[in-house]
């Protein structure tokens, strides 16, 4: 199963801008968790801190019950390698095939053989859907094809902690929607632990079992996706629906009066606020051990949330026993 991340009040500064400050959360093992938040708010910055790849002023990140902001370079290492990360761009070579590229941390971090090493590889690029694209160069494949690389990638050293930060950008509803499946079907594959960063509200309605937002160098919510989902806080409401009138603005927070005056002449459009099912993984996998497990611990908090994210998680349990059944 994959492992635990508690952030434990962490604060980060570059020069006289604090990032964030005081950002406390745990990341339940094994379970899929996303982040939201606008732009610029720290989102890729919290990322690359649990990774141990920015150092905090601030707070402990404790993986496998190490602080990896404090431990030594070695130990820091060593947690790395329970880690894959998916970054916004593939951060693919452009000189390497995919094959090259995602037998790279293989060669760099372990002593396979080349026939262990292409089993391992050909397993991962089936796993995301790029089996014979193996002496493709990422300028001669489409972004979803890079994306699903850089997951691939992401995954051979088996992680337990998968971090994708932006794993949607740049790619059309469509291959959103099968990314998304994706990292469903991977979760019920190898259960690890996965922080998905995105700015795509359908993935972020669907795929997680967690949701948490950043917003005005905060952590405004962490918890079970009904919890945010079901959220009356203005901002929350706002990012939700992709409005312009709300606390958010273009480049900085905005006053009330400014909200007040965008409010009138905004068209009133649906909310999408709401509890939606969220994604099973595709028929043939396995059950996706986290959603048992992810029911079991908020029904343990449920009297601790709010009444509309307890409807949601009450409303949902039959659709997690009926997967575990079917
Ligand atoms: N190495 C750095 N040095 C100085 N400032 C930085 C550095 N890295 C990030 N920042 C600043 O930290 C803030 C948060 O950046 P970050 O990229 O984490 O935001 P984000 O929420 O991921 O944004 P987006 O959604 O647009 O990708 C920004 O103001 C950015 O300019």
């Amino acid at each position: 199963m994959g492992i635990e991340v508690e952030a434990d009040g962490l604060t980060k500064s570059f020069g006289r801008h604090t990032v964030w400050r005081d950002v406390s959360l745990t990341l339940p093992a094994g379970e899929i968790s996303v982040m939201l938040g606008p732009s610029g708010t720290g989102k890729t910055v919290f990322l690359k801190t649990l990774v141990g790849l920015v150092r905090p002023e601030r707070g402990r990140v404790v993986i496998n019950g190490v602080d990896i902001v404090s431990c030594r370079e070695r130990q820091l290492y060593r947690t790395r390698r329970l880690m894959g990360v998916m970054f916004q761009d593939g951060a693919l070579f452009g000189s390497m095939n995919l094959y090259d590229n995602i037998a790279f941390p293989l060669r760099e971090h372990t002593r396979r053989n080349e026939r262990q090493i292409r089993s391992i590889v050909e397993e991962k690029m089936a796993m995301v859907g790029l089996s014979g694209a193996e002496s493709k160069l990422p300028g001669e494949i489409s972004g979803g094809m890079r994306k699903r690389a850089g997951l691939a990638r992401a995954l051979v050293l088996d992680p337990e902690f998968i971090l994708c930060d932006e794993p949607d950008s740049g790619l059309d509803p469509v291959r959103t929607a099968y990314l998304s499946q994706l990292l469903i079907d991977l979760n019920a594959q190898i259960d690890a632990t996965i922080l998905i960063v995105t700015h795509n509200i359908q993935m972020a309605r669907t795929v997680p079992d967690n949701i948490g937002m950043l917003y005005r160098r905060q952590l405004v919510t962490f918890g079970p996706r009904e919890v945010l989902l079901t959220s009356d806080e203005p901002v929350v409401a706002q990012f939700l629906n992709g409005r312009r009138s709300g606390p958010i603005g273009m480049s900085e927070e905005k006053d009330a009066a400014a909200t007040a005056a965008e409010a009138m002449t905004e068209p009133d459009l649906d909310d999408v606020r709401g509890v939606v099912p969220q994604l099973t993984p595709t028929p043939g996998q396995p059950y996706r051990q986290a959603a048992a497990r992810r029911q079991e611990r908020v029904m343990r908090i449920l009297h601790q949330l709010p009444p509309a994210a307890q409807q949601g998680i009450l409303a949902g349990r039959h659709e997690v026993s009926h997967e575990r059944t079917g």
